[in-house]
């Protein structure tokens, strides 16, 4: 369950879990105690997370870190000049294991974002683009959390809490500090959202009442797993650090937890378990309503960023122009499709592909979808069935990397072409509109 205060301990050792506290001046099995905190220790209750992990050596028991090579990671948002354009980009390409093998980190790709790592204000968008393990490779990302939606292939995620797998249609959320290591199967594409400094919440339901939308039930946590072993080379930890990438080797596994109990872990949740709320009588209603996790800034109802999502669902509403409507927002928003087609584009926004119309960049459906929309006859009907788009919708003007405009080179030149045909259907001399067919 979402947010829990929940323990756990590896099968292989019961009584693993010190008994009434947290320090026992020798813990069970001589394990050592250490304690991860996600928000100051003086946080209010309500909003303070911290965990107990009971290891068989301290994380600090490492060589000092050297700074790598940051590949397609960058935190710069001033690399290219600011671009007001509605901006869409085709399927991200996977690197093809026989060409070059590349792991979760070393095919993570900075698309857009905004803001400071070091004041813990702001966001980045990532893609991954990966078709091997990392094999004894350990990630953490410092002043981060990371919500992570796998498009193409299942993740294998290890982390000191346990193991996750993670398939097309879930998230994921590993949480600040949290060590992860993942396992592919196959050419793999995904989504990656990095928060800067607050944590993910469920969003409030006011007069929804108390149960809906993302219910806090079906949010899922890994069980206690360790491993103890020996690599030839040992471990390679790596450490985004003030947004740079550092690595240290260390003897022994990371995932050396033997037990653990408290409410900052890693989790995941299915989109399919999403309980839809919608326009049952007429008009469009925003997409808040789709949200699924909130990160909040300190200005109220406005979010550093949300994850939106459209989530198979009936559309009834009478009178309506159903697709999306035509808008211009102060927020930023990015679009991702998992899977299927996404309602207000016909072609052209594919799965593994993405878009960005940050403030105030005027869009909406194509000039297709709009003169369907406004004839179509209004039968109930399902929309979106066996398909997943997202957003991720930030109160932050995002900037767009030199991979994300250039090197990926899959930026959709023709993108506002979709709105070309768009026509007047102005009748100055008549009030009535078109009757639909
Ligand atoms: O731009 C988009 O497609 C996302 C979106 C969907 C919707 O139903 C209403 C507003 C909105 O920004
Ligand atoms: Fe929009």
């Amino acid at each position: 369950g979402f947010g829990n205060e929940c323990a756990s301990e590896d099968p292989r050792c019961p009584g693993s879990l010190p008994e009434g506290q947290n320090n026992p001046q020798v813990c069970p099995y001589n394990l050592y105690a250490e304690q991860l905190s996600g928000s100051a220790f003086t946080c209010p209750r309500s909003t303070n997370k911290r965990s107990w992990l009971y290891r068989i050596l301290p994380s600090v028991s490492h060589k000092p870190f050297e700074s790598i090579d940051e590949g397609h990671v960058t935190h710069n948002w001033d690399e290219v000049d600011p671009d007001p354009n509605q901006l869409r980009w085709k399927p991200f390409e996977i690197p093809k294991a026989s060409q070059k093998k590349v792991d979760f980190v070393s095919g993570l790709h900075t698309l857009c974002g905004a803001g400071d790592i070091k004041s813990n204000n702001g966001l980045a968008i990532h893609i991954f683009l990966c078709n091997t393990s990392m094999e004894n490779r350990i990630a953490h990302h410092c002043p981060v959390f990371f919500c992570s939606v796998p498009q193409k292939g299942n993740l294998l995620i290890y982390t000191e809490f346990g193991k996750m797998l993670v398939q097309p249609n879930e998230i994921c959320v590993i949480q600040r500090g949290m060590r992860f290591s993942i396992d592919v199967f196959e050419e793999t594409r995904g989504y990656l959202l990095e928060v800067y400094g607050v944590h993910f919440e469920l969003p409030d339901l006011g007069p929804i009442g108390a149960n809906g939308l993302a219910n806090p039930r079906d949010f899922l946590i890994p069980v206690a797993w360790y491993e103890d072993r020996q690599v030839p080379g040992g471990y390679t930890v790596i450490n985004k650090y003030q947004g740079k990438l550092f690595a240290a080797k260390q003897d022994v596994s990371p995932f050396n937890v033997v037990a653990w109990h408290g409410n900052y872990t890693p989790y995941k949740y299915n989109l399919k378990n999403f309980m839809v709320i919608n326009s049952v009588a007429f008009d469009h209603a925003d997409p808040s309503i789709f949200t699924v996790l909130t990160a909040k800034s300190v200005r109220p109802g406005v979010a550093i960023a949300d994850f939106v999502i459209f989530p198979p669902r009936w559309g009834v509403a009478d009178k309506t122009f159903r697709p999306p409507y035509y808008h211009r927002n102060c927020m930023s928003e990015f679009m991702g499709l998992i899977r299927g087609h996404y309602e207000a584009k016909q072609g052209g926004f594919l799965p593994g592909g993405g878009s960005l119309h940050s403030t105030m960049t005027p869009h909406g459906p194509d000039a297709d979808c709009f003169e369907k929309a406004s004839k179509a006859k209004l039968a109930p009907e399902r929309i979106a069935d066996g398909t997943m788009a997202f957003m991720f919708e930030s109160s932050l003007s995002l900037a767009v990397t030199k991979w994300g405009l250039k090197a990926s080179r899959c930026l959709d030149e023709n993108y506002y072409k979709c709105w070309e045909p768009l026509k007047s259907h102005f009748t100055p001399n008549s009030r009535n509109p078109t009757e639909p067919n």
